[in-house]
């Protein structure tokens, strides 16, 4: 535990944080407690921020808000973050040395050479021999030399490969929605300062996927049944983009797909045909066997300019679904020039 309260204190604030949860409505995950402990304990006045100007615009709290917070917050000061980059400092420092005795050893060896080599042009047959003595000597040191640093890179190597693999979980958790496997509003931002980057000009078609009703769904069939669902939809829709286009689970109930360098129009077909393979599909519960209720999508089409920020492309985005001169459900509205 981070904070070093008496056990007293931390069961008092256990319950609290359990009590806490149940006044947001939302179900006692191990992230959802670990972000209402946070919120209790006031320590992370950003946290606690985010938190209240969520509850000031009315907007409820949901497991997909918190696991934010929980990234960008809590997860963010992990000691396992500072272990890591401890660990890094250190790969880091022993390649470093690595390099500079290699170079060091190689610079010995060429003096040496250049001394004798001098030697070797002499006419004293005495000379020479102490020459051809010394290149031995001095190459059978760098022999040596080279295969002791060869070990420990080896050994540096290593460690280099069981850090990456513990990048490529940190990025995961950085990057990537936990649920959904898509990418997170993080990883959208980043994406589109690259593409910025590289072209000022680009353009990139959004398409804002949003499931109907979901909240009823999540109070008739329940949240696990609900995050199955969820998943299956993301993964659907994804597919219809594959490696062209970057999904993003932007809210709870929300997906946006960024097609680079792709028309408006073209989006469009892209996400009528996302519409009409959610609405044809019929989900089976897998424990009764029963039919679940059928799922429609509204989605909203546009397009921008990299430079335009992710909340702007979401929430501009967003707008044409709630767009009231429009149908409400089950359907695909594309923004006007
Ligand atoms: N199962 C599950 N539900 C979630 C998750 N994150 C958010 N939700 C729920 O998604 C629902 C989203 O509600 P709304 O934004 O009102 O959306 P809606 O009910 O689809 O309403 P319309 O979009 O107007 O049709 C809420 O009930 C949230 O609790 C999650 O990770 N899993």
């Amino acid at each position: 535990m981070k904070y070093h309260d008496s056990i007293a204190q931390a069961e008092q604030k256990m319950h609290a944080a359990i009590k806490q949860l149940q006044l947001w409505h939302i179900a006692a995950t191990p992230i959802n407690y670990a972000v209402s402990y946070e919120y209790l304990n006031q320590q992370t006045k950003t946290l606690n921020a985010a938190i209240e100007k969520q509850l000031a615009s009315g907007k409820k709290l949901d497991n997909f808000f918190l696991e934010e917070i929980y990234r960008q917050y809590v997860l963010g000061q992990s000691a396992f973050r500072g272990e890591l980059i401890d660990d890094l400092d250190d790969v880091l420092d022993d390649l470093q040395s690595n390099s500079e005795q290699s170079s060091l050893c190689t610079k010995r060896l060429v003096t040496q050479l250049d001394e004798s080599i001098a030697s070797l042009k002499s006419i004293d047959k005495r000379e020479i021999i102490n020459a051809i003595k010394q290149i031995r000597q001095t190459t059978q040191k760098f022999k040596l030399q080279q295969e002791k640093l060869a070990e420990q890179l080896l050994v540096s190597q290593k460690s280099t490969q069981a850090l990456r693999s513990e990048l490529d979980d940190v990025k995961k958790e950085i990057y990537f929605d936990a649920l959904t496997g898509l990418y997170n509003r993080k990883a959208m931002a980043k994406h589109l300062d690259l593409w910025l980057s590289a072209d000022p000009n680009k353009h990139v078609a959004a398409i804002v996927i949003s499931i109907d009703q979901f909240s009823q769904m999540n109070e008739s069939l329940g949240p696990m049944i609900s995050d199955v669902l969820l998943t299956k939809i993301a993964k659907k829709v994804s597919s219809y983009v594959g490696e062209s286009g970057l999904p993003v689970r932007s809210a709870g109930d929300e997906f946006l797909i960024l097609l680079p360098d792709v028309k408006r129009v073209i989006a469009g077909e892209v996400a009528e045909k996302m519409r009409q393979s959610i609405e044809k599909l019929r989900f089976i519960s897998s424990k009764s066997g029963t039919r679940l209720p059928q799922m429609t999508l509204s989605i909203g089409v546009s397009d921008y300019n990299v430079a335009t920020t992710a909340n702007d492309i979401i929430n501009q985005t967003r707008a044409l679904i709630n767009d009231k001169t429009n149908i409400h459900t089950n359907h695909v509205n594309i923004a006007k020039d």
